[in-house]
């Protein structure tokens, strides 16, 4: 491969993580604001606040100068929470070159405008190619090197197998997708399922509730995924059901665990206080609301779950709110 040099901006558990990864093709450097994280990851090889345990590649390099990231970089790659993206974005601006790719690793949508990340570069940064990478991917298994496998979706499909190649590895599985539409909400819209199945989860509901809950948030999310302009099959694929398997399931999703303590009746501010981490469904739900209602699909799940997250609900009567619903055919929403 040739050797292309990759700026991974954002220093928390995704963006350490991809930059480990491609770590092992080619000249990467990650860019942190946090000091203490640069220092540690430069001396030490490690990220113990959003990575405790794991050992960073000795080839992997950070830095707190955007400029030093950016300016040679023949790739960006953006692990910024979704709220924050746009004003990260402003400063690659100031020194990114002309038609250097930028790809999203942000699973979450601006709150005021609805929009996704991907729209954001394009808006920010006219004419770069733009890409997501995305799929069943929890950061920490990730870096405990267990095989997994994502997708990278660009328009373009010279440059998508071009990137392909800075991401993959023996035990990183990547895909190429043209559907960055549809790879896109996949990631966003999972999250906010993963919340309601964690709300089951945190009441003690069994096994049939979380496989009905998988099934039927995938099939809402589809519908608005497919109103927006995505396919219908990548939502069956790894952007899509595959993420929603690994968020729904796993104890390491942030998401899962904003549920389980509102399904224990816990209150929000106080979930939120808890947490190092980003959780991003809970950010973006009443985006998705708003969008659900713009492109006039019926989310049932995902509006119980945005009345908890917003205090107007709580989760015990959102879950029986949601059996109570009369149930008709099964390609019908509800
Ligand atoms: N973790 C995972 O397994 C996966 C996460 N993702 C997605 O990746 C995105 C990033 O998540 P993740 O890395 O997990 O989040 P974390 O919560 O682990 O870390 C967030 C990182 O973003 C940094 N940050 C926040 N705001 C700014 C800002 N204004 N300028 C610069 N840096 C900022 C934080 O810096 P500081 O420490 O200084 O606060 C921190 O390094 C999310 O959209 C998430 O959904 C996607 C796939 C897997
Ligand atoms: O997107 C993820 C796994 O693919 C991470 O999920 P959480 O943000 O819920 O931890």
């Amino acid at each position: 491969m040739q050797q292309l040099k990759v700026a991974v901006l954002g220093g928390g558990s995704w963006g350490t993580t991809v930059a480990s990864l491609v770590a092992r093709n080619t000249e990467v450097t990650l860019w942190a604001r946090d000091a203490d994280t640069v220092a540690e990851i430069n001396s030490s090889h490690r990220n113990s606040k959003y990575l405790p345990g794991a050992k960073l590649p000795d080839r992997l390099v950070a830095t707190n100068a955007i400029a030093e990231a950016v300016s040679g970089a023949d790739v960006v790659v953006m692990g910024i929470p979704s709220q924050n993206f746009r004003a990260v974005l402003g400063d690659v601006k100031q020194h990114i070159r002309a038609w250097v790719p930028v790809i999203s690793l942000t699973k979450g949508l601006e709150l005021n405008t609805g929009m996704r990340m991907t729209e954001i570069i394009q808006e920010v940064l006219p004419g770069h190619p733009v890409g997501v990478l995305t799929g069943p991917n929890l950061a920490r298994e990730i870096m405990a090197g267990q095989a997994a496998a994502g997708v990278i979706a660009m328009e373009d499909e010279i440059i998508v197998r071009e990137l392909q190649n800075v991401f993959k590895s023996g035990l990183f599985r990547v895909y190429t997708n043209t559907d960055i539409i549809g790879c896109e909400l996949g990631g966003v819209l999972k999250n906010i399922i993963a919340i309601a199945v964690g709300m089951g989860d945190g009441q003690g509901a069994g096994d049939n509730t979380r496989a009905a809950l998988i099934t039927r948030g995938l099939a809402e999310i589809t519908r608005l995924g497919v109103a927006m302009g995505g396919k219908p099959e990548t939502f069956s694929g790894l952007a899509g059901m595959g993420d929603m398997i690994a968020t729904c399931t796993s104890p390491q999703s942030r998401n899962r665990h904003v549920g389980i303590e509102l399904g224990k009746g816990r209150d929000m501010d106080e979930i939120i206080e808890e947490m190092t981490m980003v959780a991003e469904g809970a950010k973006s739900a009443p985006a998705v609301m708003a969008l659900a209602k713009k492109y006039g699909v019926a989310m049932p799940i995902a509006s119980d779950v945005s009345r908890v997250l917003a205090g107007d609900a709580t989760a015990s009567r959102a879950f029986r709110g949601l059996l109570r619903v009369e149930a008709g055919a099964e390609s019908e929403p509800g």
